[in-house]
């Protein structure tokens, strides 16, 4: 038997415990059992085991539990590396106690089980790993820590506002540990994001929370933002990297956040969307302009991109980013609202450079639609709205980038409906030890 260590909620008196034998894995990290009838889903568990599971909600539908003994282990189990993985303990990884084959299993379980239920397809899947974190720890350049009243920092505990205090995370980034921020006392802050560039070395440290947050001083030298970025104020920002192009993301900015990610996506997207000299393409919720960087150099001076973002610090750095594109227009707004109002056409007859024009329906530009589109939602996807614009516009292949397998499984329902079903489906074990991974869907009309 495995005791899977002490659970700050732990309460032996007043507890509800319960043997299970643990089924399949479900969508949000946990395994799912049976119990008098009802489902229960459990964490710290993998499917196949026998475990005790101290019950943490009770619903009319379902029970939640978390497993603290194992009495029949899998043979994927193993210890955790980190001391504060466990039963009620910090929230950030799901499956430490899975090895990183059975983790990359159980992420394309959860995604081939989401494809079949929601649009009904069928596909094998293959989680990917990438490179720079074999041992799937310190890949993490991008963590936020939550301060406690007293200043301590930590990580929240699972669907609790508790707070785990740390003093170190074995998944972030060698170049954010380095910072000591869970180290510090941060009095008066909510929270502290530590931000590294893995490829230049480049910090910033994200202060959230009371104008009169104490910033401690750091064991290395890093630039600190206090809060959203104001127009007009410089904002302290990292450089990033990729295929030789420098890009510049501003403090809390969007940025994948495993080293190898923005490369082996763009290499995959390229490879998926074969984008041609002179052709049009759309880079929706494009961030600071990764992709639409890539699609510009390969469309070049006789093609067009059309970037859509819609915070207003991503667009700056995406046209600071492009500046030497000038085939690349920058759009700011709500994809829904901007493509709607997107034509695309030549503005001096084909001869010159593609202008995209906006707003402006009766002006009599010819309407083309974009040859390869690429949209990279939130976690949310793009929703219905959005799909059937892109259904409309695209020509010759679409790429999906999602990090949510339940609303790329939705959309994919939706662009189907609209005659567009996936003609690849590659998956990146983007976020080692937590349940979540990074998805690309390509598709194809037919
Ligand atoms: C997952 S990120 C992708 C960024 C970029 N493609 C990259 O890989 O670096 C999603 C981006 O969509 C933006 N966003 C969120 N909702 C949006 C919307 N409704 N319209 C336009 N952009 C949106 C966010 O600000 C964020 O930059």
């Amino acid at each position: 038997m495995t005791d899977l260590g002490a659970d700050p909620g732990t309460d032996p008196e007043a507890d509800e415990f319960l043997e299970l034998e643990v089924g399949g894995v479900g969508n949000g990290g946990v395994c799912v059992a049976r119990h008098e009838g009802r489902v229960v889903f459990v964490r710290h568990a993998l499917p196949g085991e026998r475990v005790r599971a101290r019950v943490t909600e009770r619903t009319k539908r379902f029970l939640r539990a978390d497993a603290v003994d194992v009495l029949e282990a899998s043979p994927d189990r193993v210890r955790p590396p980190c001391p504060f993985a466990g039963p009620g303990r910090c929230g950030g990884c799901d499956w430490q106690h899975a090895s990183l084959p059975a983790q990359r299993r159980l992420k394309a379980a959860v995604v081939e089980e989401q494809l079949r239920r929601v649009a009904g397809i069928e596909r094998t899947v293959v989680v990917e790993e990438l490179p720079h974190a074999p041992d799937g720890l310190g890949w993490r350049t991008r963590v936020q820590f939550a301060v406690r009243r007293d200043g301590a920092v930590g990580l929240h505990r699972h669907r609790s506002h508790d707070i785990e205090p740390i003093d170190e995370c074995l998944i972030a980034h060698p170049g954010v540990e380095a910072m000591g921020i869970e180290r510090k006392p941060w009095r008066g802050a909510t929270s502290v994001e530590g931000v590294v560039s893995a490829a230049t070395g480049d910090r910033v440290v994200v202060v959230r929370g009371g104008a009169r947050a104490r910033v401690p001083r750091l064991d290395v030298p890093v630039r600190v933002l206090r809060g959203r970025p104001e127009p007009g104020r410089p904002v302290p920002y990292v450089r990033e990297e990729v295929s030789g192009r420098l890009f510049q993301v501003s403090g809390g900015g969007f940025w994948q956040v495993h080293p190898g990610a923005a490369q082996v996506l763009t290499d995959a997207v390229l490879e998926a969307l074969q984008p041609r000299p002179g052709e049009i393409a759309l880079d929706l919720y494009s961030g600071a302009g990764l992709f639409a960087a890539a699609l510009g150099e390969r469309v070049g001076p006789d093609g067009l991109v059309v970037a859509v973002e819609s915070d207003a610090q991503a667009v700056r750095d995406a046209k600071f980013n492009l500046r030497d594109l000038p085939q690349v227009a920058v759009e700011r707004g709500a994809v829904a609202e901007v493509i709607a109002e997107l034509e695309f056409g030549r503005a001096d007859g084909g001869s010159g450079r593609a202008q995209p024009k906006r707003g402006d329906h009766r002006g009599g530009a010819r309407v083309r639609g974009a040859d390869v589109v690429v949209l990279d939602p939130p976690r949310a996807g793009a929703g219905r709205e959005v799909v059937e614009h892109v259904a409309r516009l695209a020509g010759r292949r679409i790429a999906y980038v999602s990090c949510d397998p339940a609303t790329l499984a939705r959309d994919l329902a939706y662009f189907a409906d609209r005659g567009w079903t996936p003609a690849n489906l590659r998956a990146f074990d983007a976020f080692p030890m937590t349940r979540h991974v990074e998805l690309l869907a390509v598709l194809a009309k037919g």
